[in-house]
C-alpha cells in the first residue's frame, strides 16, 4: 500500500509520508523501549532497591515523554500527508480522466468513477495515519519489546519467536481475503450506483411503459450482488480477525506455561517472570488489535488497484510531432470497425470534400453515427486510416483533431446552467455580444424570447426545461461558437415541431457555410440539399453515393428509400418559380 501511495504522489507528498512514518516507526519502536523498562523497574521494586527503581522511573518518564512528542510530531505531519496524498490521488485521476480515449465512457463508469474519487481515494490517503499506524505500532512495538526480551530470558524469547511466522501467515492471509472480499464488494457496490443512477434517469420511460420489470429487476440483481459481497466480507472478515486473536492469544499461553515451567523449576527469578508476563502482554495486545486493521489496507489497496488499472490502460497513440492538415477534407481508406467481434463498418471508403457538406443515411444500426464518431476520434479503426485534411487522424493527434471538430450528437448534453452560458462553453474567450450573435444564427434567441428570464433562464438538469429539437439548436450555437472546420451533426430521429423542423434547418444552413459537414441526415430538407449523399448499406459498406439528383436518375435504393419517405412524411416539392 505505501509502496502504491508513494508512487501516486506528488514529491512533496511524498516527503511529507515519509516524514510521517519515520515519526511512526520512531513513536512505536519508543513504546517499545518504555515497555521494556518496566522488567528492570519491577524487577528494582521487587527487591526492594529504591535507588535502582528511581532511576529506572526517571529514565522511563524521559523514554515516554520523546514517545508522545514523536506520536505528536506524527499526527501533525499525517494530517498534512493526508491532505497532500489526497491531493495527489485526485490530480492523478482527473488528468487520466481527461486523457481517456471517449470510447471508455461509453461503458457506464460513473459508478466506479465517483466511489474511487470520493470514498476511495479518501480512504487510501488518510489509511497511513488511520490504520498503517496502528498496525505498524502493532507490528513494531512488539517487534523491539521481543528483541529486547533477549536481554533479559533468551528462552521466553526464544519461544515467543518462534510463534511470530505463524501470526504472520495468518495475519497474511486475513489480509488477502479481505482485499478480495473487499475488491467483489467494491465491483458491486459500483454496479448498484451505476443501476441506481441509470433507475432514476429512466423513471420518464417506466413510468410510462406499463412494465417495469426489467430496470426492477436489474436493480433488484445488483443490490443482492452487493449484499451478497458485503456477508462474504464480514464472513471472511470475522472469520480471520478471530484465527488471528486465537493465534496471538497462543502466543501468550506459550510464554505463560514456559515462564511458570522455568519459575517453578528456580531457572527463572519469580520478579522477572512476572515482569515478563506483563511484556508478553504488551506483545500480545497491539498484535491483536491490528488484526482487525487488515481489513482497512484491503480496502485502501482496493481504491489503490482501480487507479492503477486506470493509469495501466492505454490511451491513443499521439504523435511526437503532429502534421498539419491541408485542407479540412475527410477521408476513409478501407475503414473496418466495430465495438465487439462483428465489425460495424467493412472496408469502407469515401471522400467528404472540404467545405461541403455530406449527408449519411441507411438503415438503422448501419454505422451512421459510428463514421462520425471515427471522425471525431473516439476510437482508432481496428483496419484502414480516417485522414483530415489528407493526413491520417492518429498523425494529427487528439487534440488536433479535437479543435477541428465540433459534434453536435443527438444526446446534447447541457449543464444546469443558462441557456446563455451553455452556448458560451462553445468558446469561452468571446464577449455576450458575440454569443448572443451566434447562437441567434441558431435561432436560440427565438427560445430565450419564450422564456421569462430571456438568455439568463435556466436550462434546468441535462437541459430538461427544452425540447429535444430545442437542445439541438443550443447544440449548434456552440458548434457556431467554436467555429471548427468540421461539423459533425447527428440529426434527432425524433419528429420536430413545424417551428423546431424550420430553425434546425436554418442553424445547419448558418453552420454549413464554408465548413466540412458530415450529416447523419434525417430530415428530407437535409439530404436532398447535401452537396453529396452516402447512403449505407447495413453491411459496413455503401450502397449509393452521389447528389440527390443523381441518385434520383439512378432510380435505385436511394430512390426507393426517398419516395418511401415522402409518402410517409406527405411532403410536397412545390416549384419555386
Ligand atoms: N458504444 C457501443 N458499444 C457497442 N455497440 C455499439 C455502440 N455504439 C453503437 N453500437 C452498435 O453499432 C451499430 C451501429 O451503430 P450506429 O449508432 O453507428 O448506427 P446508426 O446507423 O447511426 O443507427 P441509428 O440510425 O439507429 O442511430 C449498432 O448495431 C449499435 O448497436
Amino acid at each position: 500500500m505505501i509502496r502504491r501511495l508513494l508512487h501516486h504522489s506528488t514529491p512533496k507528498a511524498r516527503r511529507l509520508l515519509i516524514a510521517e512514518l519515520a515519526f511512526i516507526v520512531a513513536t512505536a519502536v519508543l513504546q517499545g523501549v518504555v515497555f521494556l523498562m518496566l522488567v528492570p523497574l519491577l524487577q528494582a521494586l521487587f527487591t526492594g532497591d529504591t535507588a535502582a527503581a528511581r532511576t529506572w522511573l526517571l529514565a522511563l518518564a524521559a523514554t515516554a515523554a520523546a514517545c508522545a512528542a514523536a506520536h505528536w510530531t506524527a499526527s501533525q505531519i499525517g494530517m498534512r500527508a493526508s491532505t497532500a496524498v489526497l491531493d495527489s490521488l485526485l490530480t492523478r485521476l482527473g488528468d487520466r480522466l481527461v486523457e481517456l480515449p471517449i470510447a471508455w465512457y461509453a461503458t457506464d463508469r460513473s459508478g466506479q468513477t465517483t466511489q474511487l474519487a470520493t470514498h476511495g481515494a479518501m480512504f487510501a490517503a488518510s489509511a497511513p495515519y488511520a490504520v498503517l499506524r496502528l498496525i505498524l505500532a502493532g507490528f513494531i512495538t512488539p517487534g523491539t519489546v521481543l528483541a529486547g526480551m533477549y536481554l533479559f530470558d533468551w528462552r521466553l524469547a526464544l519461544a515467543m519467536t518462534a510463534t511470530v511466522p505463524v501470526m504472520w501467515l495468518v495475519f497474511r492471509w486475513l489480509r488477502r481475503g479481505m482485499e478480495r472480499d473487499d475488491a467483489e464488494h467494491a465491483a458491486a457496490v459500483a454496479e448498484t450506483s451505476n443501476r441506481v443512477i441509470e433507475f432514476a434517469r429512466a423513471q420518464p420511460a417506466l413510468r410510462t411503459a406499463a412494465d417495469g420489470s426489467i430496470a426492477d429487476r436489474l436493480v433488484e440483481d445488483a443490490l443482492q450482488r452487493q449484499h451478497r459481497a458485503y456477508r462474504g466480507l464480514l464472513v471472511t472478515g470475522g472469520a480471520g480477525i478471530a484465527t488471528f486473536t486465537g493465534v496471538v492469544q497462543l502466543a501468550l499461553t506459550v510464554v505463560i506455561v514456559l515462564g511458570a515451567y522455568l519459575a517453578v523449576g528456580g531457572s527463572l527469578e519469580p520478579a522477572t517472570f512476572i515482569a515478563l508476563l506483563v511484556l508478553g502482554v504488551r506483545f500480545t495486545e497491539p498484535i491483536a488489535n491490528s488484526g482487525a486493521l487488515g481489513g482497512g489496507v484491503a480496502i485502501a489497496n482496493t481504491a489503490l488497484g482501480q487507479l492503477d488499472e486506470l493509469l495501466a490502460l492505454e490511451p491513443l497513440p499521439e504523435p511526437a510531432r503532429p502534421r498539419e492538415p491541408q485542407d479540412w477534407s475527410i477521408a476513409f481508406e478501407d475503414v473496418t470497425f466495430g465495438y465487439g467481434a462483428d465489425p460495424v463498418l467493412r472496408d469502407l471508403s469515401f471522400t467528404a470534400p472540404s467545405g461541403r457538406m455530406t449527408a449519411i443515411v441507411g438503415p438503422s444500426g448501419s454505422g451512421k453515427t459510428t463514421v462520425t464518431k471515427l471522425v471525431a476520434r473516439f476510437y482508432d479503426p481496428e483496419r484502414g486510416t480516417v485522414r483530415i485534411g489528407g493526413v491520417p487522424v492518429p498523425e494529427l493527434g487528439t487534440a488536433a483533431v479535437e479543435a477541428a471538430v465540433a459534434p453536435v450528437f443527438q444526446d446534447v448534453y447541457l449543464f444546469d446552467d443558462t441557456i446563455l452560458n451553455n452556448v458560451w462553453i462553445g468558446n469561452p474567450a468571446l464577449s455576450r455580444d458575440e454569443v448572443i450573435a451566434a447562437a441567434t444564427r441558431a435561432r436560440v434567441d427565438e427560445i430565450a424570447d419564450r422564456l421569462p428570464d430571456g438568455w439568463d433562464a435556466r436550462v434546468g438538469e441535462g437541459g430538461s426545461n427544452l425540447s429535444g429539437g430545442e437542445r439541438q439548436r443550443v447544440s449548434i450555437a456552440r458548434a457556431l461558437l467554436k467555429d471548427a472546420p468540421i461539423v459533425l451533426l447527428d440529426e434527432a430521429t425524433s419528429a420536430l415541431d413545424i417551428g423546431n423542423e424550420i430553425a434546425i434547418g436554418d442553424a445547419i444552413d448558418a453552420a454549413r457555410e464554408g465548413r466540412t459537414m458530415i450529416v447523419v441526415a434525417h430530415r428530407l430538407q437535409t439530404i436532398m440539399t447535401a452537396d453529396q449523399i452516402l447512403m449505407l448499406d447495413g453491411e459496413g459498406g455503401i450502397r449509393e453515393s452521389g447528389t440527390h439528383a443523381e441518385l434520383l436518375a439512378a432510380d435505385g435504393a436511394y430512390a426507393r428509400y426517398w419516395r418511401e419517405r415522402v409518402d410517409a412524411t406527405g411532403w410536397q416539392l412545390t416549384p419555386t418559380r
